[in-house]
């Protein structure tokens, strides 16, 4: 790679996010203005398949996003290409390699002792990562500069906007070719994201689509040429930063609801509460507490 950091990736536009310097499955950085964040896988050798390691540093890595008050957009992309082949990847889903009976393991999980030690040791926690980004106060963007399988397929499934290569991008779930299965977002929300019959068809055959052939489905936003796709997507993150920051996080939110229930309508509520908060009515009911009498809530009518 010509920079260290992935042939697409425009040194000038970023720098090294806070607590990334000592990440090795993953990169991350903060647009100069510090609005944008950029989150890359980055074992190109293996696709960019995800171990432990790789997720704890990408749950790591979102979270200190979603806790930043200045990021609006998050892309969330794959390093390239693979310096064995050439080839690019988004993710491949969870590395077979260390796939263990009760999940994937850590390096050091085969030899590991006592019941701490054993609950940590089996792990699918990509779904936690997953719950981060569907619940992400802030947009997501997938830029797909290559494969996305399996538990890969799955991560793009769940982001909000994804732009994809051209030439190099494509997609295939493989989740039943490996004896495995996503019957949350990766499944059942991408049946709703592309309907029944396509999901079925992607889960049940395992075919490879190509970027056109995702965007036609609904399954990606914009093709591009693959030397665009990271100057789209800032471009693309420049566009809704110039948008409001509740209206764009409570219509995530709105369309998240209905497919996400409870959890879905608590996060709508959790944010027109905050709005409720902050009108006098609401401030008015905090004090009459307060100052021991009874409230006043003649100034404030039923709107209807
Ligand atoms: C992604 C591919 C279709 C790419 O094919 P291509 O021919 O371009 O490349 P190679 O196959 O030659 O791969 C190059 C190199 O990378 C290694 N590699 C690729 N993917 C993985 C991987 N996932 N794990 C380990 N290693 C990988 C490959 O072996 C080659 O290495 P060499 O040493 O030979 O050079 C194709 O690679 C492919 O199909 N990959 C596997 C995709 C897959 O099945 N992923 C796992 C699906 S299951 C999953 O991800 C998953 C994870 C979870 O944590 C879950 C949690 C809860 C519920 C469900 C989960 C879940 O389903």
């Amino acid at each position: 790679m010509s920079n260290g950091v992935s042939d697409l990736f425009d040194p000038t536009i970023w720098e090294t996010a806070p607590g990334a310097a000592n990440y090795t499955d993953i990169t991350a950085h903060l647009s100069l203005d510090g609005r944008i964040a950029r989150i890359a896988f980055d074992r190109p050798e293996v696709r960019n398949a995800f171990r432990p390691h790789t997720v704890d540093e990408l749950f790591d890595a979102l979270e200190r996003v979603r806790v930043n008050p200045r990021v609006g957009v998050v892309l969330l992309t794959g390093n390239g290409p693979s310096p064995k082949d050439c080839g690019w990847a988004f993710c491949s889903g969870g590395d077979q390699r260390i796939r263990g009976r009760d999940g994937y393991k850590y390096s050091d999980s085969e030899t590991a002792v006592g019941p701490e030690a054993q609950a940590r040791a089996g792990r699918l926690h990509i779904l936690e990562v997953q719950r981060l980004i569907r619940f992400m106060p802030k947009i997501v963007i997938a830029l797909v500069p290559g494969w996305a399988a399996g538990g890969g397929h799955s991560l793009n499934v769940v982001c909000d906007l994804t732009i994809a290569s051209r030439e190099h991008a494509k997609f295939k779930q493989t989740d039943a070719d490996v004896g495995s299965f996503d019957a949350g977002y990766g499944s059942a929300y991408f049946a709703r994201q592309v309907g029944q019959k396509f999901a079925r068809e992607i889960f049940f055959l395992a075919r490879e689509y190509d970027a056109e052939r995702a965007r036609e489905i609904g399954a990606v936003n914009e093709v591009v040429p693959h030397a665009e796709l990271e100057t789209t997507g800032v471009e693309w993150a420049r566009t809704i930063l110039g948008k409001s920051p509740t209206a764009i996080r409570m219509l995530k939110y709105a369309m998240n609801a209905v497919d996400d229930g409870i959890v879905g309508q608590q996060l709508f509520a959790g944010e027109t509460t905050r709005l409720a908060y902050g009108t006098d009515e609401a401030v008015e009911g905090r004090d009459s507490f307060l100052e021991k009498r009874e409230p006043d809530w003649a100034p404030y009518p039923y709107h209807y």
